[in-house]
């Protein structure tokens, strides 16, 4: 599915690391880059229907729903990536689409960690894979890391104060998906895959300096490799 035409970059990080505002400031720092926003809101209402919650039942009940958590995301991304990707992208735009997240990461992160943590069976991850295998060669060349301390994510995510995280998420949980992140973007091994970290411990969003400095980085980055 994917196209020698396009690049496909994702930003990755934990929980409530500030990814959001990073790709919201990089949609208006790069006009001619499409985006692929997260389909937060689909996994929160699915139908259009908020009493079928889905991410609001994972973290109720993760062991019941940590599998379908997985099987509804997959579906929900690819849908979206296939959407964008035979969507023709104007000459004059730069042939590159950014997302929040990936596929990949849904795996790498999450289903791991649920299979670790006994929250995903050894029947349902293997077949999990089976999804996952179909979508390989929606890799992506390129990962902006935003490297975060968990205890700055947990008070982040506590003033941001989504109603499924409230009470649900430990420091923890987000102690795992920081590891987990770690052990899959800071490995060695990375084929095809070029990788920028940035660090996001100190707040951002309105911290003009801190901005210039990470859009140094990221401008270095997306120049040395488109
Ligand atoms: N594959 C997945 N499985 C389980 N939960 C997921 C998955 N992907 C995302 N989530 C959950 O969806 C919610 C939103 O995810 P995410 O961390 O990507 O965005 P965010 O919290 O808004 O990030 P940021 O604060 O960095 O912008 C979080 O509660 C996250 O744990």
């Amino acid at each position: 599915m994917k196209s020698k035409q396009y690049t496909l970059i994702s930003i990755e990080g934990n929980i409530g690391s500030g990814k959001s505002t990073l790709l919201r400031l990089m949609q208006q720092k790069y006009p001619d880059l499409r985006f692929i926003a997260e389909p937060v809101n689909e996994w929160q209402s699915i139908n259009g229907d908020p009493t079928l919650n889905l991410l609001g039942s994972f973290y109720e009940e993760p062991s019941r729903w940590a599998y379908t958590m997985q099987v509804y995301a997959f579906y929900s991304r690819l849908k979206h990536w296939k959407e964008v990707l035979s969507d023709p992208l104007n000459p004059e735009d730069r042939h590159c689409i950014l997302s929040e997240r990936s596929i990949e990461a849904d795996k790498e992160i999450f289903a791991v960690n649920g299979h670790k943590n006994g929250m995903i069976n050894k029947l349902e991850f293997a077949l999990y894979e089976k999804f996952y295998e179909l979508a390989l060669l929606m890799n992506c060349q390129m990962i902006i890391y935003l490297q975060v301390d968990p205890d700055v994510c947990f008070s982040r995510m506590q003033k941001r104060a989504r109603d499924e995280e409230k009470n649900t998420i430990s420091k923890e949980y987000l102690t795992q998906i920081h590891d987990r992140h770690e052990e899959w973007l800071l490995r060695e091994t990375h084929q095809n895959t070029s990788i920028l970290v940035l660090n996001g411990d100190k707040e951002f969003e309105s911290d003009l300096v801190q901005q210039n400095k990470m859009f140094n980085a990221i401008d270095q980055f997306l120049q040395e490799l488109l």
